[in-house]
């Protein structure tokens, strides 16, 4: 075996040793004093044309330039007249007006006075003439041509005032319109335009610079090369910087190189009023950041380490005025952190209110457990409860997730001195986004892309399905206890060697779903492998040590079914317990395995050799009393019909019935 050499071993031994942390402060005390270092106020105002002040922030308040309507007009399509000359006219007893010789249309300016005794015709909108105080309606007239001229006779009574609308009557000249903080949209661009105003003052926006750093990254859509990480923090924070009223200033991937990244934080607090980093900020690199921080300015380094989860490497920094922060580079927790500590910053420098923030009671679904000493936000999804109220479920997937954050309704905090929350433990959701609709279907257990077919066709009909990935034993005690719609499962009974139908428990029914082919996935051209029958290539790579299995996690079908083929043998790698057939492939793929069961079509996705062993029954438990609800009954009708049944058939399954 090859030793590891000197300059490794004194690097490991060095970060070992290394301090980590500043102090580790909670999460109040992190922003009371990050805030304390900040100027909060709003940025200096910008003037905009209207059409680019949407979604902006109005800096101070504006003031009307004209009056609307800017001068006194009929509101109908008639005669301009004084009011006196009608106030007797009725069917019985018309008054006799003279016509004056001009028609007042919309744009033209008055040239007659309207004398006692006389009416001009004018039109909704045009410019009422001196002398008149009041407009009859057309249809209260007929004309009469009389010897010495036109006459209008009038038969209803006009009162002063009538169907003028007024200058200054809808927005007066001077008038305050729209307030600081206000947020231009359409509705205020129109009053603006109304109030003969072409520009507005706003909020200049606050340019936040967004740099990701670590020597595996690279942009979306890039090949990624062994061991590459797509950078997706600097993605998600960019938008977030847009929706929270910043003008992101995307700078890219810096490698860990102290040289390399202080110029691009330099460049980057040139360029910007908050710098917003993320990775390498705890053991080791975190180092790097914390070196460079040390010679850019006052007053540096606020807090580096918060006590909490997913989050506590946070680094809030800042140089002269410019805020700097350093985002933990776990997706998750880069994106927790980012709208804990720095959304709040921007929004004040934006002008913006702090957000809204939306609590809601649910019952913990299951026991959580939690770190000591971190006050730990769980991200949960949430889900009608049969007995009305909601349900939250949490997502499990950890601060490495991408997704955690963007797919959760919501979280719930677990104190820093509870080591857990219990299972039907009442807890408290902040929403993230908009108030989650609650999804018309909720589907718990085991997952399979099979189950995208149906879910699309759901989508069709406008239905929402969650699907929550927990394997077929948990979905099965969630349909159990009635906490979801369906319950996908594959669950072998060695026994009875039959799937499914002998977990049915009193209240639950069984909906025949598909089988899938399960084999022996390898890569292709191993020898070891290649050609043979699938139980004899699990007869003959188990005993031999140099040939390592990815298992996958107890309860899981696949595993009851090799667990069943192995008969007590342990081949090497056994303990390699990944939960999922997609991770089964990717880990013989990039050769940490040599071999797996899986399904056909994550092998065929994956380019893998495969040798079938069984088919696998994929159904669904349904909960009696959740049959009825026309959501599953869609779901139920779905999973029937001819299209789907055709798209299962193409991604390799076998539809029941
Ligand atoms: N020995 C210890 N290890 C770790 C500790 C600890 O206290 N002691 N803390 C853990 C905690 S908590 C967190 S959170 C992470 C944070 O680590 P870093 O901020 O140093 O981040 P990196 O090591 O650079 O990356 C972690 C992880 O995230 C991926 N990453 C990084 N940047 C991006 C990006 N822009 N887009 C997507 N993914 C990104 C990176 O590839 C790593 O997988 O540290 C624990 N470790
Ligand atoms: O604080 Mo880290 O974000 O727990 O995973």
């Amino acid at each position: 075996m090859k030793h590891a050499p000197a300059d490794l071993l004194d690097r490991l031994r060095r970060a070992a040793r290394q301090e980590q942390f500043l102090e580790v402060v909670s999460a109040e005390e992190a922003t009371r004093r990050f805030r304390a270092a900040l100027d909060l106020r709003p940025l200096p105002a910008e003037r905009l044309g209207l059409a680019a002040s949407l979604g902006r922030v109005v800096a101070e308040t504006v003031t009307a330039a004209a009056d609307a309507p800017p001068f006194d007009r009929s509101s109908v399509d008639g005669f301009a007249l004084r009011a006196a000359d009608a106030a007797m006219a009725s069917e019985a007893a018309p008054v006799r007006l003279r016509l004056n010789a001009e028609l007042l249309a919309c744009g033209v300016a008055p040239g007659i006075e309207v004398a006692p005794g006389t009416v001009t015709a004018i039109a909704t909108g045009g410019v009422i003439p001196r002398g008149a105080d009041a407009v009859a309606m057309i249809e209260w007239t007929e004309l009469d041509d009389a010897p010495d001229g036109p006459v209008v006779v009038l038969k209803r009574a006009v009162g002063p005032g009538q169907f003028i609308g007024f200058a200054g009557s809808d927005i007066a000249r001077g008038e305050a319109l729209l307030r600081a903080g206000t947020v231009v949209t359409s509705r205020e661009i129109g009053m603006l335009a109304a109030a003969g105003l072409a520009e507005v003052p706003v909020v200049r926006r606050p340019r936040v610079a967004v740099i990701s750093t670590g020597d595996e990254l690279v942009p979306p859509g890039a090949p990624l090369p062994p061991g590459g990480i797509t950078d997706s923090n600097a993605a998600i924070l960019c938008a977030a910087v847009a929706e929270n009223g910043g003008e992101p200033v995307p700078m890219g991937i810096f490698r860990d190189d102290e040289a390399v990244l202080e110029a691009a934080v330099r460049e980057a607090l040139d360029r910007a009023d908050l710098v917003v980093m993320s990775g390498g900020t705890s053991k080791g690199a975190g180092d790097v950041s914390h070196r460079i921080l040390s010679r850019l300015g006052a007053p540096g380094v606020i807090v580096h380490g918060v006590a909490l989860k997913p989050g506590k490497p946070l680094c809030l920094a800042a140089v002269g005025q410019v805020p700097l922060v350093v985002l933990p580079g776990f997706p998750t927790s880069a994106v927790f952190t980012f709208h804990e500590f720095v959304v709040p910053v921007i929004r004040a420098l934006a002008g913006l209110p702090p957000r809204e923030e939306t609590q809601v009671a649910a019952t913990l679904a299951v026991r959580t457990p939690s770190e000591l000493g971190r006050t730990e936000y769980v991200m949960v999804s949430l889900a009608e409860a049969p007995e009305g109220g909601l349900h939250a479920f949490p997502l499990g997937k950890g601060s490495g997730s991408v997704t955690a954050f963007s797919q959760a309704d919501g979280f719930f905090a677990i104190p820093a001195l509870d080591a857990g929350a219990e299972a039907a433990a009442q807890v408290s959701v902040r929403l993230i986004g908009k108030a989650a609709r609650p999804p018309d279907l909720v589907i718990i257990g085991s997952h399979c892309i099979g189950l995208d077919a149906v879910l699309d066709a759901l989508a069709a009909r406008g239905l929402r399905a969650r699907t929550l990935a927990v394997g077929s034993l948990g979905g099965l005690a969630a349909a159990k206890r009635g906490e979801c719609d369906l319950a996908p499962a594959h669950l072998l009974d060695p026994g009875s060697s039959t799937y499914n139908t002998p977990f049915l428990a009193p209240g639950l029914r069984l909906v025949p779903g598909w089988r899938r082919l399960q084999g022996v996935v390898f890569r292709p051209g191993d020898a070891r492998f290649e050609g043979l029958d699938g139980r004899e290539a699990v007869r003959r790579a188990a005993p031999d040590p140099a040939c390592l299995l990815v298992n996958r996690n107890a309860g899981s079908g696949t595993r009851m079914l090799l667990d069943g083929l192995l008969g007590g043998v342990r081949p090497a790698g056994y303990a390699n317990q990944p939960k999922s057939h997609n991770a089964v492939a990717a880990a013989v793929a990039q050769g940490r395995a040599d071999w797996g069961v899986a399904i056909a079509s994550v092998a065929r996705a994956y380019g893998l050799g495969f040798l079938p062993l069984a088919d696998e029954v994929y159904d669904f438990f349904l909960p009696e009393a959740r049959a009825s609800r026309p959501a599953v009954e869609a779901f139920l009708d779905a999973l029937r019909s001819a299209p789907v049944r055709d798209r299962l058939s193409a991604l390799g399954f076998v539809p029941a019935g």
